[in-house]
């Protein structure tokens, strides 16, 4: 990473020297100092916000209209000729971040200076295939292409999926179970299209019945689609309804007519017959969402009225299946469960062979009226037919003889199920030997000669199209051996790490983010492809929903140069916008805007703030620059701060960018791959960013061993190309280049002096009202608390006690360390006594990522009894760092000096684990998250 490229300019006016940035001297701002600090402090603020040493000569590319600023507002200042001071921390009012000589630990990287290049996509279309060749309906084709943008190129697993899935019309009346009617498992590694791959074969085994004219939408549920998540449902959904908006006539089909119209109107008599085109009807087609996010009795009517495709997350789907008899899904053909790994990650196991086993009693249900109704038209008809009749009857009519009230033999076909998922672990095979018959394993690969087709024992099928020519020793993209398994991740991703002291997590996230905004913001300005400049968006993830919570909110508060009436206003104003509820603006970072994400929030909030994230548009506001940037639509950056809900299939646009702020806490590498598999999309390029503490940094090498790299080799003749996989390895930067290219200078002092003010302008903010230093409390908790649920395989890094927790406080913003948590857990250390530890370890954390699943989802991790007594620690300690807000409702109540209500709130706590655990042992139902007293973040 070349630090000059990174170089922000985030003030609209170029000529003003940032150096020379005013301070506007505020009495309101000394007042909501604590009154240890007084004037002093203030003088020392002035102090500490002078980027630079006065006998420092800076250098020319200082005086570079592009010079970091870390406001986005400039005005002339009459402090600018006053000598500017090196930055110097004020005793007792900020702890220093960095020491006066500061050194890097022997055990982090050092600075590299490696181009960040990235191979040729392994997720990109195909060059060589196109959609009609795999045997789509031109109809679908011609949508695709000239409706949906998506072009007329298959991904590797589009390639290899379709031509089993895709019904054609000579298979339209088939009888048994022929190849092209197996049962799929789909793995394919992220941003490769898995979406279309299933909802293509939807819609063209769908497309004969759009002729029939009797058709409409209380035919019933045709097909079924399961997800995790809300949001991925919704994602699903939103393709679907782009997908059935699809023309009635290709364009050919369109001239054909028209010039058939002309012949007709020319010639004296003619054929009826030649000039008939089928009459088509998709509005038949309506698309159903059911996710709970609306009352049961409105999915109800919905549901009643006929939805013949639906996406659905199982809790919900189940309810139904179960409660709603007017739900018609007796003539199901198609059961998709998308991120199958993910489901049952989330303990959905029973639900879904629950479903599958509704779908099945339902079908017979209505494979029985409907023979009952036969025999009845039989007897209706009188005895002339009878002989033969009966003799059929008796023997039972074959399933695939029987047809409903309008003639369909809807039951001569078996339902097909798709699975997809990332892993093939014991689980997921459980699953598909649950709900798969004979299934067929595709593999997109990153070659499009190389994609991989396993039948059901992973012996090698052919493809009906490609398959002959495909070797049989073509590697797999997961093993199935556990500690063997690798993961393919797209070629074209750049992935990265950065080791950082705990007590500067918050200022390197915020350096990263400067140096990724102004890199998309130069290419921006200075001409590079269009492509590179609206990938400005960025994903940021972190452990905990509280977490989320303060990041999203300081970051979207703190004014580096603002009065207590500035804030006044803005606040003001941004209340009376809808949006604002869900999206802010962040100064430091250039008034981009930044949205968070995570399950305690409502379902209107969660769908708000991914729509602002993914519509962002310019701040307006004025400025030439600005303006200009609106009239050529750019400026769209924006940032998402989130917990691991979105990282499973979100298929967010233009996201450039994904940084870690902390490891996930379940399901290691595969969590890892499909955060970052947020961006370097379908071929598009991305980087991502992990942010580790020194002790933790040995994950890397774990991650390392557990990836690969699928690249295309062109040979001599450019007809063929070889695959080969490589190691995929994750480059290490210095938190020193990070910090240095985020705060925009080379020198050592300047950038350590603003990514203080940076700090201390946040520590400001927390202090400045008990409500902030609740939300930073809350999250300093939650984020020991999940930290606590790291699985005990990797303990091995990441172990609660290896955190330092007063400088990990600092990364809250927390001025106060806590030092009692500090020395309690470092006398536990010591503690050798495990009995007591048994006798005090009933508490039971909870899974951190709980709540980011839906409503009807299950914990499935056992807390530890250790991390029980670090929870309530942890309580003790906020408790005593800031006394007046440590009753965590919210309530501002005088806790300080009240042990028996400390005690009496950390027993309810303690109650409330327990009963969670209880519930997480029994496969309970955890619901209402982020409404209770001790939200489990
Ligand atoms: N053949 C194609 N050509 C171009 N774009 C495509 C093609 N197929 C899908 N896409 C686009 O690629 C993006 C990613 O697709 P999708 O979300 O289905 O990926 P995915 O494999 O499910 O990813 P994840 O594993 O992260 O869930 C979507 O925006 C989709 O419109």
């Amino acid at each position: 990473m070349d630090q000059d490229d990174l170089l922000l300019n985030f003030a609209p006016s170029p000529s003003v020297n940032p150096r020379k940035r005013p301070i506007k001297p505020s009495s309101s701002s000394s007042n909501r100092d604590t009154h240890r600090n007084g004037a002093k402090k203030e003088q020392s603020k002035k102090r500490k916000l002078a980027p630079s040493s006065s006998h420092q000569q800076p250098r020319a590319k200082d005086h570079h209209p592009s010079k970091p600023s870390l406001t986005s507002t400039s005005s002339s200042s009459s402090s600018s000729s006053k000598p500017q001071q090196p930055f110097k921390p004020a005793h007792g009012i900020i702890s220093n971040l960095f020491p006066s000589v500061y050194t890097r630990p022997a055990s982090q990287p050092e600075p590299t200076s490696t181009p960040q290049t990235s191979s040729k996509p392994s997720n990109a279309p195909s060059e060589s295939h196109d959609f009609a060749s795999l045997g789509l309906s031109p109809l679908i084709v011609d949508h695709l292409e000239n409706r949906m943008s998506i072009g007329s190129r298959p991904t590797s697993i589009q390639r290899v999926a379709l031509p089993f899935l895709l019904e054609r019309p000579d298979h339209h009346h088939h009888q048994a179970a022929a190849p092209d009617q197996r049962d799929v498992l789909i793995q394919a590694q992220t941003g490769s299209g898995k979406t279309l791959t299933f909802l293509l074969p939807i819609l063209q085994s769908l497309l004969p019945l759009c002729e029939e004219s009797f058709i409409d939408r209380s035919v019933g549920t045709l097909a079924i689609i399961l997800t995790p998540t809300r949001e991925l449902a919704r994602q699903i959904y939103d393709v679907l309804t782009r997908l059935l908006s699809l023309s009635l006539t290709t364009k050919d089909e369109l001239q054909q007519q028209q010039q058939d119209e002309q012949t007709s109107s020319t010639a004296v008599e003619t054929d009826d017959t030649t000039t008939a085109q089928p009459v088509r009807r998709t509005r038949w087609m309506v698309p159903g969402l059911l996710t709970g996010g609306s009352t049961r009795n409105h999915e109800k009517q919905r549901l009643r009225k006929g939805c013949p495709i639906l996406v659905s997350t199982p809790g919900r789907l189940l309810d139904h299946l179960q409660n709603t008899s007017s739900f018609d899904v007796g003539k199901c053909r198609w059961l998709v469960l998308d991120e199958a790994d993910r489901l049952l990650e989330l303990g959905f196991k029973d639900q879904l062979e629950g479903i599958v086993k509704a779908l099945d009693g339902r079908r017979r249900l209505a494979l029985g009226s409907a023979r009952e109704a036969m025999l009845s038209l039989v007897e209706a008809d009188g005895r002339g037919a009878k002989g033969k009749d009966d003799e059929r009857l008796q023997g039972g009519i074959p399933e695939d003889q029987v047809t409903d009230s309008m003639g369909v033999k809807w039951w001569s076909k078996r339902r097909r199920s798709i699975l997809c998922s990332a892993t093939l672990d014991d689980q997921v095979k459980e699953l598909a030997g649950n709900t798969l018959k004979d299934p067929l394993i595709l593999r997109g690969g990153g070659d499009d000669d190389q994609a991989i087709i396993s039948g059901s024992k992973l012996s090698t099928a052919s493809s009906p199209t490609q398959g002959q020519d495909r070797p049989a020793s073509s590697p797999p993209i997961a093993t199935t051996n556990e500690a063997e398994k690798k993961f393919s991740v797209p070629a074209q991703l750049v992935q990265n790490y950065v080791v950082t002291p705990p007590k500067l997590r918050l200022v390197t996230l915020i350096a990263l983010l400067r140096s990724y905004l102004s890199k998309s913001k130069e290419a921006t300005t200075g001409g590079e492809e269009e492509e590179e400049e609206e990938d400005s968006r960025i994903i940021v993830f972190m452990s905990c929903t509280d977490s989320v919570d303060f990041h999203w909110k300081a970051l979207g508060s703190v004014r580096m140069d603002q009065t207590d009436e500035d804030l006044q206003q803005r606040r003001q104003k941004a209340t009376e916008k809808r949006l604002a509820r869900v999206s802010k603006r962040c100064q430091i970072l250039g008034d981009v805007a930044i949205q968070r994400l995570h399950g305690s929030m409502s379902q209107q909030e969660r769908i708000d703030s991914l729509r602002a994230f993914s519509e962002t548009k310019p701040s307006g506001g004025g400025g030439a620059v600005e303006e200009d940037e609106v009239r050529r639509g750019r400026k769209k950056a924006s940032v998402l701060f989130c917990t691991s809900v979105a990282s499973r299939g979100l298929d967010l646009p233009r996201v450039g960018c994904v940084i870690q702020l902390d490891s996930p806490t379940e399901g290691g590498i595969e969590e890892y791959l499909h955060r970052v598999g947020r961006t370097a999309r379908v071929g598009k390029k991305g980087q991502s960013w992990l942010m580790l503490l020194p002790n933790e940094q040995g994950w890397i090498k774990n991650l390392e061993s557990r990836m690969i790299i699928q690249t295309n080799t062109d040979t001599s003749s450019s007809s063929s190309s070889s695959s080969e996989q490589r190691v995929a390895s994750i480059r290490p930067t210095s938190v020193e280049t990070v910090l240095r290219v985020g705060f925009g200078t080379k020198n050592a002092s300047e950038y350590q002096s603003r990514a203080t003010q940076v700090q201390l302008c946040h520590e400001r903010w927390v202090i400045s009202s008990e409500s902030r230093k609740l939300v930073a409390s809350k999250a300093f908790l939650s984020h020991i608390r999940a930290y606590s649920t790291h699985p005990s395989s990797e303990k091995v890094w990441f172990n609660t006690r290896d955190l330092h927790l007063g400088h990990l406080a600092k990364s809250f913003a927390l001025r106060e360390a806590p030092k009692q948590l500090a020395r309690s857990v470092s006398s536990k250390r010591n503690e050798k006594d495990t009995s007591r530890r048994n006798g005090n370890g009933t508490s039971k954390p909870t899974d951190p990522t709980l709540d980011d699943h839906d409503d009807d989802s299950k914990t499935k991790r056992k807390p530890d009894f250790a991390k029980g007594k670090l929870l309530s620690i942890a309580s003790k300690v906020v408790s005593s760092s800031s006394p007046s807000v440590l009753d965590l409702k919210g309530n501002k109540g005088p806790m300080h000096g009240s042990t028996d209500k400390e005690k009496e709130t950390e027993a309810r706590m303690y109650a409330k684990v327990r009963a969670l655990g209880k519930l997480s042992r029994k496969n309970g139902v955890l619901a209402a998250h982020g409404t209770d007293e001790f939200q489990i973040a």
